[in-house]
């Protein structure tokens, strides 16, 4: 187990790079299992999510290898096979990935077994979605103590679906499952997030037939073989988005190379409506303090092309320090909030309230979750010790403590690899004064 020893006070300033988006690679991965042929992916970060599936689906006769340095991923489907149960088992709560297995599966081996998800504790997060869009499709769905195992005695079949939420993860379902299930399948309600459309791009790179219509209608003419693919994943607009957050917090300036402008007109929008400094080139966005006092705000998290949930607890330590009363209305996730406790304990002023405290009430609203925040600023920050919660949540703390008067120690900081890329060397990179602790 390691920590940090962190002396906050430093403004981050200098340059880091993104790589591919945590929310597209390994669900790219999982595509290259519906191809006759290697698949060849560019850009990809060495995050904790990109081992997890490499291991899941080499205990699937997947052979990945990785390129080095480069992140050029290698991915043979050539000998798919069914994987031990209890090898599966023991990725139990790694992450929300192995769901997205399912319908590759199904058609490669008429079967599959999946174990119980994990991800971030952010929300209750069931995947009833999931279930029934693999139901339509013609799967057996049978729920064990641990795992679910599935079976298409019968094939896979086109459906007609209609989500009651956009839900990420249950239109790639879809959309990994359609393109080679038999007739068309139309999808209404579907989320249509960047990391969609290039999952949409490597589909059809390998051969499937998908239309994405306006009002989140999508059109998949079933094929009855793809071929791989070679692609170059898209940059990773939330971890972009926290260092923009973690320049702000610290009165910092970061150049964040990779970052992509289209990905991240809300966060941008918002971020110089807070009062933050721009400058967005072909290569990146600098991110910067630009003295001066910080506009209070009112933010709500929505699905895309709305401000992305994942984008909110690290603009929320921004928003500590902004002049005046911010709201914060988190509408895609019940139960995104605690981790303002930890900025509360460092002198933040953050209320939270179960009300829909914005313009839009949302499926949370008349229910008991306090999904609210008000915050009042500017509020010096003072080093506190802090076990990190989750992914984004961590990353607020990690901020916040290298804002923060004192130093600060932060456990758990495994759960940082999940999704931000070395991250220890690129804090070092932009002057963060830290030390690891090795327990
Ligand atoms: C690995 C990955 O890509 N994770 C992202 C993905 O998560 P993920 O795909 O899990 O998120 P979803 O879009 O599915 O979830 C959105 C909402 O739908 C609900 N829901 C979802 C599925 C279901 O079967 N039933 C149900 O009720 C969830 O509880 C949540 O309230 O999109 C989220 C929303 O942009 C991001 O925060 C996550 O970073
Ligand atoms: C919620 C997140 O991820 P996951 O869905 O993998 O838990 C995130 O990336 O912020």
């Amino acid at each position: 187990m390691s920590s940090l020893r962190i002396t906050g006070g430093v403004p981050l300033s200098g340059q880091v790079t993104v790589r591919g988006a945590k929310n597209l690679v390994p669900k790219a991965m999982v595509a290259a299992l519906l191809g006759s042929t290697p698949s060849v992916l560019g850009n990809v970060p060495e995050i904790k999510d990109v081992s997890v599936v490499t291991n899941l689906l080499g205990l699937h006769g997947v052979s990945v290898t990785r390129d080095g340095a480069d992140g050029v991923l290698t991915l043979d489907p050539s000998n798919v096979t069914q994987a031990r149960h209890a090898d599966i088992d023991a990725h139990a709560g790694d992450s929300r990935i192995p769901i997205l297995l399912c319908g590759p599966l199904l058609h490669a081996l008429g079967e599959a077994f999946i174990p119980d998800l994990g991800g971030c504790r952010i929300g209750d997060r069931p995947i009833n979605y999931h279930l029934e869009v693999l139901r339509n499709f013609g799967a057996r769905v049978e729920k064990l103590e641990s795992g679910i195992r599935m079976s298409a005695p019968h094939g896979l079949q086109g459906a007609k679906i209609d989500l009651p939420y956009p839900s990420v993860g249950a239109t790639e379902q879809v959309l990994l499952t359609a393109t080679r299930a038999e007739g068309h399948t139309e999808l209404r309600g579907a989320a249509t997030e960047p990391e969609i459309m290039d999952l949409i791009a490597i589909l059809q790179k390998m051969g499937a037939i998908i239309t994405v219509q306006t009002d989140r209608v999508i059109r998949i003419e079933g094929v009855p073989e793809l071929r791989g693919y070679k692609h170059r994943a898209l940059p990773d607009r939330i971890e972009a988005a926290s260092w923009g957050s973690a320049a702000l917090s610290t009165g910092g300036d970061i150049f964040v190379a990779g970052a992509k402008q289209a990905d991240m007109m809300a966060f941008l929008n918002t971020y110089r409506k807070l009062g933050g400094g721009l400058d967005i080139q072909d290569e990146g966005i600098r991110f910067y303090h630009p003295g001066g006092d910080l506009n209070p705000l009112i933010v709500e998290t929505n699905v895309h092309p709305g401000f992305m949930t994942d984008w909110q607890q690290p603009l929320v330590v921004a928003l500590t320090q902004a002049k005046g009363v911010s709201i914060v209305h988190e509408t895609v996730y019940e139960n995104r909030f605690g981790f303002t406790r930890a900025l509360n304990r460092m002198g933040a002023g953050i209320q939270l309230h179960r009300e829909c405290l914005g313009s839009v009430p949302c499926r949370f609203g008349q229910r008991n979750f306090l999904h609210s925040a008000v915050i009042s600023g500017p509020t010096p920050l003072k080093a506190t010790d802090i076990n990190i919660p989750d992914l984004r949540g961590g990353f607020s703390h990690l901020i916040a403590a290298m804002a923060a008067d004192g130093v600060s120690h932060v456990t758990g900081i495994e759960l940082i690899k999940r999704g931000y890329e070395h991250f220890t060397d690129k804090l070092a990179g932009l002057g963060a004064d830290f030390d690891l602790e090795e327990r």
